[in-house]
């Protein structure tokens, strides 16, 4: 074990509220801190794990410490293996999935033993600037909790918010959590020393980690994700007109798609709210293509055989008024 202090920030926030990409963009400005990222994601595949992978190539390829490890069973498991390394990193940041309570984190992460090793250095919650007035129900509990339980609110997507909208979010965030540190950004674009904190300012290499099972009590009992996983490809269209219908507690979509317009490379599904991107990634490479898509929604909101009929192409409905856009 280590005989220095390795501080953990984790990051929490509500499902598509921006954590992946603050943390690929923590990673990007790491320059020299060996940074180990612990991700964590609902469903049965990391697809986070994938999307932090695919932006941090620079840093992994990095000959001079980079470790890339598949760390599976509970967060203090990893923590401590990530610790015992013969060359352990500066610092470690924690991605908790959208649905992730971080006071249970943050209980897990008062291990006496840990403590006195990995202290708890920060809590950063990213909040989705356009996302917040629109969740209710155990959406909106959970994003409270996590916002109420930050040393840091990343108000992110302001550019999709107006200023009433901002003005708005940034008074349901002081109500919640009076004097609590408030940055507006977009894209995640803060500075590193801001989401590290004191422990922005070691230097060394690079270092990533990946994949903790984290689940709690509430994401289980109130969310529920499915995996679809297609080997044939999907085309655009077919993606669109299925994301347009799927019900409104349906507040996540990610993944890896094999689209037929784009054979040869990967590309990336982000759909959140009523907004969904698809972006090329990587080619296949010697890889088989085919697609892995997670939708996370309220419990009883999905249907996985409905989604299968949409994908193969089954008559759609009339799509909803409040359908996602492409
Ligand atoms: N317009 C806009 N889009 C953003 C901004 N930040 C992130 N996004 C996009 O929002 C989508 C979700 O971002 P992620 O970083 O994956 O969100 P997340 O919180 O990690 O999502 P989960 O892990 O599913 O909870 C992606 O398509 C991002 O590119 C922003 O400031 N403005």
């Amino acid at each position: 074990m280590t005989t220095r202090q390795v501080p953990v920030t984790l990051i929490t926030g509500f499902l598509g509220a921006g954590k992946t990409t603050l943390i690929n963009r923590v990673l990007r400005q790491a320059d020299g801190l060996r940074l180990a990222v612990l991700v964590n994601d609902f469903g049965a595949v990391n697809i986070d794990a994938e999307l932090i992978e695919g932006a941090a190539e620079e840093i992994i390829s990095l000959k001079n410490g980079c470790i890339c490890c598949s760390l599976t069973g509970g967060l203090l498991a990893a923590v401590s293996s990530v610790l015992r390394r013969p060359d352990p990193p500066d610092a470690i940041v924690v991605e908790g999935s959208g649905v992730t309570d971080p006071l249970e984190v943050a209980r897990a992460l008062s291990d006496p033993e840990l403590q006195r090793y990995a202290p708890l250095d920060g809590i950063v919650t990213v909040v989705d600037a356009a996302g917040l007035a629109n969740l209710d129900g155990e959406a909106l509990e959970l994003a409270q909790r996590q916002i109420a339980t930050a040393d840091l609110v990343l108000l992110n997507k302001a550019d999709l918010a107006d200023r009433s909208m901002l003005q708005a979010a940034e008074a349901h965030l002081m109500a919640l959590a009076p004097g609590i540190r408030i940055i507006r950004c977009t894209d995640a674009e803060v500075p590193l020393s801001v989401v590290l904190g004191p422990a922005g300012s070691n230097a060394g290499a690079g270092f990533k980690c990946e994949a903790v099972d984290m689940s709690t009590a509430l994401a289980q009992e109130a969310f529920e994700s499915i995996v679809i996983e297609r080997s044939d490809p999907i085309e655009v269209q077919r993606l669109h007109d299925l994301l347009s219908r799927l019900p409104e507690r349906v507040y996540r979509v990610k993944g890896i798609l094999h689209l037929a317009e784009r054979p040869q490379t990967r590309c990336i599904l982000q759909a959140a709210g009523r907004r969904a991107s698809i972006t090329v990634g990587r080619p296949w490479a010697d890889e088989p293509p085919g697609s892995r898509i997670v939708f996370i929604a309220a419990k009883g909101a999905l249907d996985r055989s409905l989604i299968e009929r949409w994908l193969d192409g089954a008559s759609m409905m009339k799509p909803r008024r409040d359908a996602l856009v492409a």
